[in-house]
């Protein structure tokens, strides 16, 4: 495996499609181009061209097109070939490139690696990529656009730049300090400054969960005694037949799980066990963990059966709706939040409503400036630790702020990756789809 090969592949969806786009990306793209269709298009101008196998006779007739390095998304010379989706043209296609010396299929994630290391996207970009291919939502693609879009690299880079100024302007003062004419309110401002950034970047560590929620979805959590409905709410609510429904007290033992989409946001619903103490091995494993799953929830729905007259479970600590099942069959609904039925319906928008402001209030006045992954956070919390080091060794010794500072410029710089992160970078982009 080379780093210099040409390589290629599949950069549409599945197939059968009506077009699909095969990307070629490295050194040989354009005579491997020109040996394929010819010649090679003006550089930006698609051109409707006759793809040819080894021996002359057309593959497809396609419309291809080329860029330029570095003036392309990999920085490399790149060609896009926008044939007939068909399964056998493509493989057709690929199997015409294979036969190129030194040229292969990518790695999942190898063009915005490769785009990476060529500087046409830093780390930050690159994750907000990944994450746009796979948003769901409007809100979770919203988000990805903030960070392909520089926005929150800008703010990491503002950051760290303004450390390294207030490190050199703290060096410059103890070259300088014997010296009767350097301000001594300079060290004051500076200071200032980086307690600043330490406060910008702590506000911005306190969104990482609002960034989670929106990324990777806000979690509901049904839970309630055996038969309370929670199988059948999650079918309505899902508006599919996915959890096995009976009138058998404990029927579900394991976690389910369905993906809604509920104003914008990606919410993640999930079905449990119901919660009773039992001699049952498997049962009592289901409702371990769905209390484990509760613990864990953003939203717990504690649903109870009304027509038996039970009151629903509290779960003190939790962000908790009360509600109260099967209202086809009883009038009451005294001690509920709401209540509904699965049944026929009633009730189910006014619970969609109320998961509604819930999130909303959730997440709530925050912009979309937010760190969304565990390895962004973890750069932040090191830079905040290195600034609060610097901090509290400020009266101790002049030389030592300015070490603890670098640090926290390193560990901003890893974040866009800036600074050297050759050992992750193998971790980071193999995750991404195969094409991107
Ligand atoms: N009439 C009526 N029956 C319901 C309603 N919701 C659930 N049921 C019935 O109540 C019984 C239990 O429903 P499930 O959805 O399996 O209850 P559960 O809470 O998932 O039960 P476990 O998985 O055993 O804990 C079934 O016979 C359902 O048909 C409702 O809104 N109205
Ligand atoms: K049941
Ligand atoms: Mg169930």
């Amino acid at each position: 495996m080379r780093s210099t090969d040409t390589i290629f592949a599949l950069s549409s969806g599945a197939l059968p499609s009506g077009v699909a786009v095969i990307r070629l990306s490295g050194a040989t793209a354009f005579d491997i181009c020109a040996g394929i269709a010819g010649r090679v298009p003006p550089t930006r101008q698609a051109q409707l061209m006759t793809l040819r196998d080894a021996e002359g006779v057309a593959i497809d007739q396609a419309l291809v097109l080329a860029f330029a390095g570095p003036a392309s998304f990999t920085g490399e010379d790149c060609v896009e070939f926008h044939l007939h989706g068909g399964r056998a043209v493509v493989r057709a296609m690929l199997d015409r490139l294979a036969g190129f010396p030194e040229t292969r299929h990518a790695e999942a994630g190898e063009f915005s690696r490769r785009a990476f290391e060529n500087g046409k996207l830093d780390l930050v970009e690159a994750e907000g990529l990944s994450d746009i291919i796979v948003a769901e939502t409007e809100m979770q693609r919203r988000l990805a656009m903030e960070q392909t879009s520089g926005r929150l690299s800008g703010l990491y880079e503002r950051w760290a730049g303004a450390l390294t100024h207030a490190r050199a302007m703290i060096e410059a003062e103890l070259d300088f300090s014997d010296e009767e004419d350097v301000p001594g309110s300079v060290s004051t401002s500076i200071w200032q400054s980086v307690d600043g950034v330490a406060g910008e970047i702590r506000a911005h560590l306190a969104g990482l969960h609002t960034g989670e929620i929106i990324r990777d979805g806000y979690q509901v959590v049904i839970a309630g005694a055996p038969n309370a409905g929670k199988s059948s709410l999650l079918n309505a609510l899902a508006k599919r037949d996915i959890a096995i429904v009976t009138d058998i007290a404990g029927t579900t033992r394991d976690i389910l799980e369905v993906h809604l989409d509920i104003g914008g946001y990606a919410v993640r619903l999930y079905d449990t066990a119901g919660l009773r103490e039992t001699e049952d091995k498997v049962e009592a494993e289901g409702v371990r963990r769905a209390r484990a799953l509760v613990e864990t929830a953003d939203l717990v729905l504690s649903l109870a059966d009304m027509t038996g007259g039970d009151a629903p479970e509290a779960f003190p600590d939790r962000d908790c709706l009360l509600v109260g099942s099967k209202s086809d069959l009883s009038s009451g609904g005294d001690g509920f939040d709401l209540v509904l039925s699965s049944e026929s319906g009633e009730g189910i928008d006014r619970l969609i409503a109320a998961i509604s402001d819930r999130l909303s209030a959730r997440v709530a006045g925050s912009s979309l400036s937010l760190p969304v992954r565990a390895r962004q956070a973890d750069y932040l919390r090191q830079a905040l630790a290195a600034l609060d080091e610097a901090m509290a060794a400020r009266a101790l010794s002049p030389e030592l702020p300015s070490e603890s500072l670098r640090r926290a410029a390193v560990a901003l710089g890893r974040i866009t990756g800036r600074v050297d992160v050759e050992d992750l970078l193998d971790v980071i982009f193999s995750s991404f789809c195969v094409g991107k």
